[in-house]
């Protein structure tokens, strides 16, 4: 029987597709390796075999459940925003698009929260909860064609994330259909255990996300903005990094270094000059804009021949230097009560001006607002014009940042030009976002090249500590480093994978390379003998043997605080032991999700062998790991360090929810926990 005639009869009323237009249209994501091949023609050249719309999650399962048994690759199919290459599938492929899965299943008023299936899309799901006074506050800059279970599968980040965290810190609770076609339905809980750490970054390889409960807030009521010129990126992030570790919560802070921000003012300049009203800025980079790149012509011919030279370009326009170029810009916005957002504001100049910044007013920032989602659409013209560009986002703890931000954009520098901004700021760290355009006499010499750019980026991200994603997820682009970075981590996840998807159907190749895990296995350093305050990051290094006693009383001498309540737990107890028990007293992740616990840690499994997550303010890099660990009761291995978050004396404002924090475990979830515990806790 044919392909399209077994999934004929297996799911009948399930609306299907084969049609070439069709296999087209899902063969690919928004990878700008792709295009490339596109330039040349060759338009789709992994076509899926066939395409499925279930519009329940029972569908779901039915498709889930036939692909196991005939042992058929499944890809689930949000928007194909993600520009990692998450969908890639082949002739025998099945992808399921989610996107007749859409709608609002309920509405909880009283604990603000909203229960909504997978495939909704974004600007229409937010803009039907403004309608009712709410907002998730999850804005990433592809809100128009992307979905909310794909941000969930690639843990994604929106602009407003500085008050309202990343996507991993609005989920209250998941529903999924895992590999044998089991509808399960996972709640977090602020103490542990939780297992939607462990399907939230699973980019479809554990199951498909087919419903989310999500914390919603109030419709802010007022914003206040600014922006300031600093005399350099620098000096630009310390601000930011003063700001959040004062406790303010600016919802938009960006920071666009000086190439970045005079390619914006020019791009504002023209288009107030030509009158229009066309979509040509200014959240993403310049270069994905596709300055000077209006299609093959002579500004096409000049294009491709600047970026020929991209070694001799950034370093032109690093010689022109910050002054003449006028600085870096910071964007910033907060949002809440009118007196709330005009008091933090006030608060956040000052610190601005102190680091030296020149304000410009709140025109910036509001024309940034009023063009928030005119991005990188216009990558087309830089294609046309025979060149290539593409975004990467890294993110460190900010004793890392100047590292890493150099180390990334010398390995990018040698291959295409280069510039960067930060949008993502945390107390402890911060994300960079670098843009980058190249160009070769060919379209496979300009494959070559932007393989060769890509890898050397995503080498020295991983020498200089950084993570290599902190929302654009992992994807077949940069699988083949996820060992680099994770070691054993990458192994527990194939762990993960035997005991949520045993047949291996889900997006065979995504997020983690076919081939098993490439971990480097190097011995880890011992743990810290006592703890290692990173004043910069406000980050505390302690072995997990380490008492809360001891380091609380390490952290005073320097005015800083685990912020524990210790009515709540004993401060004889340890490290390991705390995190095992589920971190009682921790501070309330529910009123700061920009905050967390812990950046970073160190374990030994119960095999014996040694997992190491790097600290990271945020990371989209597979699953949370740490899910593992928290309230676990030290089933899966012993917490050997833990990079804990020590707070100052200034607290930020709470966001209130009603949201239970620590919902019982059901015998169903209880029963997934213990086949997730032992499988990961044999790895070796
Ligand atoms: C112009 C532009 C701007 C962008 N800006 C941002 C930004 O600001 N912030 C940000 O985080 N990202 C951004 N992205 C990247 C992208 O939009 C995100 O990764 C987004 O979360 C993908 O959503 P999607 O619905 O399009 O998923 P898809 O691209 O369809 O899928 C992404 C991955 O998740 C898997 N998947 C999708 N849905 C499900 C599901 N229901 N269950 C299980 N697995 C699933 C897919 O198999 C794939 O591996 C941007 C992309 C573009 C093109």
């Amino acid at each position: 029987m044919s392909f399209e005639a077994a999934i004929a009869r297996a799911l009948p009323g399930i609306p299907r597709s084969a049609s070439p237009v069709d296999q087209i249209a899902y063969a690919r994501d928004l990878w700008p390796r792709h295009h490339l091949a596109v330039t040349e023609g060759r338009i789709a050249e992994h076509r899926p075999g066939m395409i499925v719309w279930p519009s329940s999650t029972e569908e779901v399962a039915q498709v889930v459940r036939f692909c196991a048994d005939e042992g058929l690759p499944l890809v689930p199919f949000g928007a194909g925003s993600g520009v990692c290459g998450g969908v890639l599938p082949d002739e025998r492929t099945v992808v399921l698009d989610l996107k007749r899965l859409s709608r609002r299943r309920s509405l909880d008023r009283e604990a603000p929260s909203v229960e909504v299936e997978a495939g909704a899309l974004g600007i229409r799901f937010e803009e039907e909860l403004n309608a009712e006074g709410f907002t998730l506050g999850h804005f990433p800059s592809s809100i128009l064609c992307s979905t909310v279970g794909g941000w969930v599968a690639a843990r994604s980040a929106g602009q407003c994330s500085g008050l309202y965290g990343k996507i991993e810190d609005m989920v209250a609770s998941l529903e999924c259909v895992v590999g044998r076609g089991e509808i399960v339905r996972f709640d977090r809980r602020a103490r542990g255990p939780d297992l939607t750490p462990l399907l939230i970054g699973s980019e479809g390889v554990l199951g498909v996300v087919t419903a989310a409960t999500l914390r919603l807030h109030p419709a802010p009521p007022a914003r206040a903005f600014a922006a300031f010129s600093f005399p350099s990126v620098e000096a630009g992030w310390d601000a930011m990094r003063a700001m959040f570790q004062a406790g303010l919560r600016p919802a938009v802070s960006r920071l666009y270094d000086p190439f970045d921000s005079f390619m914006a003012r020019l791009g504002a300049v023209r288009r107030q000059r030509a009158h229009a009203g066309a979509a040509d800025d200014s959240s993403e980079g310049a270069a994905a804009r596709g300055h000077g790149a209006r299609g093959p012509g002579a500004g096409a011919a000049v294009l491709r021949g600047l970026l020929r030279a991209p070694g001799l370009l950034n370093q032109i326009v690093d010689g022109v230097g910050s002054r003449v170029l006028r600085g870096a810009t910071l964007i910033l916005i907060f949002e809440g009560t009118a007196r709330a957002s005009a008091d933090d504001l006030a608060r956040a100049a000052a610190i601005a001006e102190r680091g030296g910044a020149r304000p410009l007013g709140e025109e910036p920032a509001r024309h940034w607002l009023a063009h928030r989602y005119s991005v990188s659409y216009r990558q087309a013209p830089v294609f046309m014009a025979g060149a290539f560009s593409d975004t990467m986002e890294v993110a460190a703890p900010w004793s890392r940042l100047d590292g890493l931000y150099r180390a990334v954009r010398g390995a990018l520098g040698r291959h295409v030009f280069v510039m960067a901004h930060l949008s993502h700021a945390y107390p402890d760290g911060c994300s960079i976002y670098f843009t980058f355009a190249g160009s070769a006499p060919s379209v496979a010499a300009a494959e070559a090249k932007y393989d060769a750019a890509w890898r050397a980026a995503l080498d020295a991200a991983i020498d200089a500590g950084g993570t290599l994603s902190h929302h654009h997820g992992v994807g077949r682009s940069k699988a083949p480093r996820l060992g680099a970075e994770l070691g054993l981590g990458a192994d527990v996840i194939h762990a993960l994978r035997g005991v949520f998807d045993p047949a291996g159907v889900m997006n065979p190749g995504n997020l983690l390379p076919r081939e098993g895990s490439s971990a480097a296995r190097r011995p880890l350093p011992p743990p810290p003998a006592a703890p290692v305050l990173d004043g910069d990051s406000m980050l505390v290094h302690a072995a997990g043997a380490a008492r809360l006693g001891e380091i609380e009383r390490a952290l005073e001498q320097r005015g800083l605080t685990l912020a524990i309540d210790f009515g709540a737990t004993s401060p004889e107890l340890t490290v390991d032991a705390w995190i095992a028990a589920g971190a009682p007293g921790a501070p309330d992740p529910w009123s700061d999700p920009v905050d967390h616990l812990v950046a970073g840690f160190t374990a030994r499994l119960a095999s014996g062998a040694e997992l190491a997550v790097r600290p990271a303010p945020r990371r989209a890099v597979g699953p949370d790991l740490f899910a593992l660990f928290l309230g676990v009761g030290g089933r899966v291995g012993a917490v050997t360090s833990a990079h804990l978050r020590a707070h100052g004396a200034s607290r930020p404002r709470a966001l209130p929810t009603a949201l239970p924090r620590q919902p019982s475990l059901r015998d169903d979830e209880a029963a997934w926990l213990d086949a997730v515990v032992s499988a990961a806790r044999d790895v070796r």
